[in-house]
């Protein structure tokens, strides 16, 4: 099935003068299921994407569908609704509530809109145990390393069961020892859960997590790499596509070990 239908997406900011095309008649689709990276240089147009597909933002033209449901056509209800409901988030900076507890965090966008669902409990220590979260529920978010803060901003973005979840540079704070540990996480989640992820990152050992990168440039589609063996082979081939995309050539830099 296809989660994330996007057709000949194009995105203009400014006016007559000051015209900024942020995408320009962008492509492409995503299937349940998959766990894909969208990568591409500085202004290309990722977080524009992203800001479209949150509804945050309106196309200029084309159109988006997630899950069956076309985005320009919601009113502002159906997409708080789609937001709340078809949509995990997880961010850079991890949005946790400094006055709640781990468990709280997680179980919040599920409290929101009475009535609060009966097996949430169960959920609960059900994304504990996948995200290694258990014995820290009753714990605030200070108390917690920053990997930790970030698995449970993963195990939030899943509580409600989402269609899709969108992370934009969820290592992007971590250092590399719990940005592995995220991703090793994440990847889990996409396996056993088989839950759709399209994440945003610059970097290409995060990207190499993923089972598909789409390449964009110029806010328009450039080329995809999809990960067919190890996953260092995968990271080669990013590597190669990342000095295509940029014109220069980074090849033969070092996977971390
Ligand atoms: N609100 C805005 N008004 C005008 N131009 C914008 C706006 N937001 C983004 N842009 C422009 O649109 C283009 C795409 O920006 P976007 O932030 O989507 O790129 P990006 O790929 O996410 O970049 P980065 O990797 O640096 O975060 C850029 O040229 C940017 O300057």
């Amino acid at each position: 099935m296809r989660v994330v239908n996007v057709e000949h997406l194009t995105k203009v900011y400014g006016h007559r003068l000051n015209r900024v095309t942020a995408l320009n008649d962008l492509s492409f689709h995503i299937e349940s299921g998959e766990f894909v990276g969208v990568m591409g240089p500085s202004g290309a147009g990722k977080s524009t994407l992203l800001n479209l597909i949150a509804t945050i933002d309106q196309p200029t033209s084309g159109q988006i569908t997630v899950a069956g449901q076309e985005l320009t056509k919601l009113s502002d209800s159906e997409a708080a609704r789609y937001r709340r409901e078809d949509l995990g988030f997880i961010f850079q900076a991890f949005n946790l509530l400094p006055d709640l507890t781990v468990a709280d965090n997680i179980i919040l966008p599920q409290t929101f809109v009475p009535p609060v669902p009966g097996d949430l409990d169960q959920r609960l220590q059900h994304f504990a145990d996948l995200l290694g979260l258990r014995p820290l529920l009753t714990r605030y978010p200070e108390q917690l390393s920053l990997g930790q803060r970030q698995r449970v901003a993963a195990a939030r973005a899943m509580i409600g069961h989402p269609d899709l979840i969108l992370a934009d540079e969820p290592t992007g704070s971590l250092d590399s020892m719990a940005a592995t540990e995220l991703l090793s996480y994440l990847a889990k989640l996409n396996l056993e859960e088989d839950v759709t992820i399209m994440m945003v990152t610059h970097d290409a050992f995060t990207a190499s997590f993923c089972n598909r990168i789409i390449f964009i440039r110029d806010g328009a589609y450039f080329a995809e790499v999809t990960r067919r063996s190890t996953r260092q082979a995968f990271f080669n081939s990013i590597i190669d596509m990342e000095a295509t995309i940029n014109g220069g050539d980074r090849r033969g830099e070092a996977y971390p070990h």
